[in-house]
């Protein structure tokens, strides 16, 4: 370790100056947010193919309107004896017309709502990725995914709902204009019996939305649990647990049921009370009518288009009333999408407008002043008034006992978490002044996962450098950390996808992990127990790869080992969220009693 320069600050940090005390987690601070779900502006984005299917839909509802007065023309040619050829012609003609309007002005729509649930889509998972790491294990991830595929769907349908309901309205209603024209007595009685319909089907529907939240949040509360129980899965087998895990299951899916079969109990209602109310109105219409007929008041021709215009407002009815329902489950989901895209994002709000501040030259890399934290729901502090120094070079071990606050600590470094009370300082600059991104580009992290995105393995080893490396480069920090002959044995080498059928080992992914650190050439790297999974040689090989980081960055290992600890330069000992000294192995071996207690404790294991 010659070649190391000496640290620059391995003096212990300064005592506490607080009172060690239990600190809430923060709210996160307020961040730009993704904007909400408006269907007004939604429905705005394309208005050309708006005004296409409007256009469409309107042309198709005049077309439908045309029929029965040509089927009243048709009835008076017939008894005026004249050609009928014209009649059927026209009729014919405005059929078609209606029904390939109809089906172009459809796909439009659909074609909307489509692009609407793309943009939703693609918001709701960019923001679900820009939220604190606290706020994401709280809300879960299967109830995220959840938001982002169900809810998402089912927006997306209401803009063809959403056009539906006007076009619909309108239909009736130039119906019903024209129905006054033939006979304004028989139209007040359809009024009156679809307003009793109409009122009723509000009532049903208004219901409909509570319950569609309320299925929703099941849907999610199932995706939670059944995504956990897959992560879950080696240990679910190993203790036999599948039973329990199929109750637990079984009782979210009984609650989904029981919910939606509320819900199907209200939809159920909504096609009987059409029916019912259709019924109504045709049998008030054909005996009013029918007594309008016997007393000369109404001629058979104009009874007739009545009718059938009677009949033409039925789908359109029954598309108000069902589309209604269909609205207000995509209210209920939109209203869980903005429920999400509410949460602020961990970014401060001017973070894109902040430059990046110059290091200071003779700063140490990290340095924490009286820091506190507490997980959001505990109610112990993980870290308490913590202070220490991280020097701008070396390697620096953070030890002690379990539960101690050496992976919180290293959560605040990163900006994981952010302190409750304290702060942290990186490169000589508080964290806060840092934008985000700009902080993370200074700092390797190889957690205790090894968490490999879904990815090939040459993307998973280039992520976050700034520029792509070459061939050479990979092939250098493959060989380095002994991944060489692994990788080139990959279906596609470099190129395989990993994390599915090809997995790597434990190992190999800390070694994975490792070469991306190498390659990344951050400023700061923190290791959390990265030697958990090595064998003898790779262990050996990692306190090289250390070694050779260490002697231009600092490299912050959190480490349970003895070796580790013993050729780090600067050592700080954690016990119950507090730093109760910090030096080097010998210097902490002859005055810390907890530290000596801690390597006897290990050397007794060996
Ligand atoms: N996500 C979390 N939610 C709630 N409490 C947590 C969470 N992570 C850690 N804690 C608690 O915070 C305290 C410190 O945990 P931390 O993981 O920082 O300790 P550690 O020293 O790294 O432990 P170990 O060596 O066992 O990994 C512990 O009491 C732990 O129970």
């Amino acid at each position: 370790m010659a070649d190391r320069p000496a640290p620059a600050n391995t003096a212990p940090a300064p005592a506490p100056e607080a009172t060690p005390e239990a600190i809430a987690e923060p709210a996160p601070a307020p961040g730009p947010r993704t904007p909400r779900v408006r269907l007004r502006r939604e429905l705005a984005v394309h208005p050309v193919r708006l005004a296409a299917a409007l256009a469409l839909a309107v042309l198709a509802t005049a077309a439908a309107l045309a029929l029965p007065l040509l089927v009243r023309r048709i009835v008076g040619d017939f008894s005026g004896h004249r050609s009928l050829a014209p009649g059927l012609l026209m009729m014919a003609a405005a059929a078609l017309t209606g029904a390939a309007a109809q089906a172009l002005s459809g796909f439009q729509l659909a074609r909307i709502g489509e692009g609407m649930t793309f943009r939703l889509r693609t918001a709701l998972m960019a923001h679900a990725l820009r939220l604190p790491l606290p706020v994401v294990r709280a809300r879960g991830t299967g109830e995220l995914a959840a938001r982002v595929t169900s809810d998402a769907q089912l927006l997306g349908q209401v803009v063809e709902v959403a056009m539906q309901l006007p076009l619909a309205a309108l239909s009736v209603l130039a119906t019903l204009a024209v129905m006054v024209w033939i006979d304004w007595v028989l139209t007040a009685v359809t009024v009156a019996a679809l307003a009793l319909l109409t009122g009723l089907v509000l009532v049903i529907t208004r219901r409909m939305r509570a319950n569609v939240t309320g299925q929703q949040d099941a849907v999610g509360r199932i995706a939670q649990r059944f995504t956990a129980d897959l992560e879950a899965l080696t240990t679910i087998k190993a203790y036999r647990a599948e039973p329990l895990a199929d109750r637990v299951l079984a009782e979210d899916a009984e609650h989904l049921r029981a919910v939606s079969l509320t819900g199907a109990r209200l939809g159920a209602l909504v096609p009987a009370v059409l029916t019912l109310g259709n019924q109504f109105a045709m049998i008030a219409v054909i005996v009013t009518g029918g007594a309008r007929l016997a007393a000369g008041g109404l001629t058979v021709a104009a009874f007739a288009a009545f009718l059938l215009y009677l009949l033409q407002t039925v789908p359109s009815v029954n598309t108000l009333a069902t589309g209604f329902g269909r609205l207000q489950a995509g209210l209920a989901a939109r209203d869980r999408c903005n429920d999400l895209l509410a949460l602020p994002p961990e970014a401060d709000p001017d973070d894109a407008d902040r430059t990046a501040p110059t290091p200071a030259p003779d700063a140490p890399a990290v340095v924490f002043r009286t820091v506190s934290y507490t997980h959001t729901g505990t109610r112990r502090a993980a870290l308490s008034a913590a202070s220490f120094s991280v020097p701008r070079t070396g390697l620096t071990a953070v030890v002690g006992p379990s539960g101690a606050g050496k992976s919180t600590a290293l959560a605040l470094v990163g900006r994981f978490l952010r302190p409750g009370a304290g702060s942290v300082s990186v490169l000589g600059h508080d964290i806060r002044a840092w934008p985000l991104g700009a902080l993370r580009a200074r700092m390797a992290y190889v957690d205790q996962e090894f968490t490999l995105l879904e990815a090939s393995a040459r993307d998973n080893l280039q992520l976050g450098r700034a520029g792509a490396a070459d061939e050479r480069e990979l092939a250098r920090a493959l060989a380095t950390v002994g991944l060489a002959e692994d990788v080139q044995r990959l279906p596609h080498g470099l190129d395989t996808v990993l994390g599915r059928e090809f997995d790597l080992s434990g190992g190999q992914r800390q070694r994975m992990a490792l070469a991306r650190a190498l390659l990344a050439d951050a400023d700061i790297v923190l290791l959390d127990e990265p030697t958990s999974q090595l064998d003898g040689l790779n262990e050996l090989r990692f306190r090289e790869i250390v070694d050779r980081l260490a002697r231009r960055r600092a490299v912050v290992v959190v480490a349970h080992r003895l070796t580790t600890v013993q050729h780090a330069d600067h050592v700080i000992m954690m016990d119950r969220g507090a730093v109760v000294d910090a030096a080097d192995h010998p210097t902490l071996l002859a005055r810390c009693a907890p530290y000596r207690a801690l390597v006897s404790s290990q050397t007794s294991h060996r």
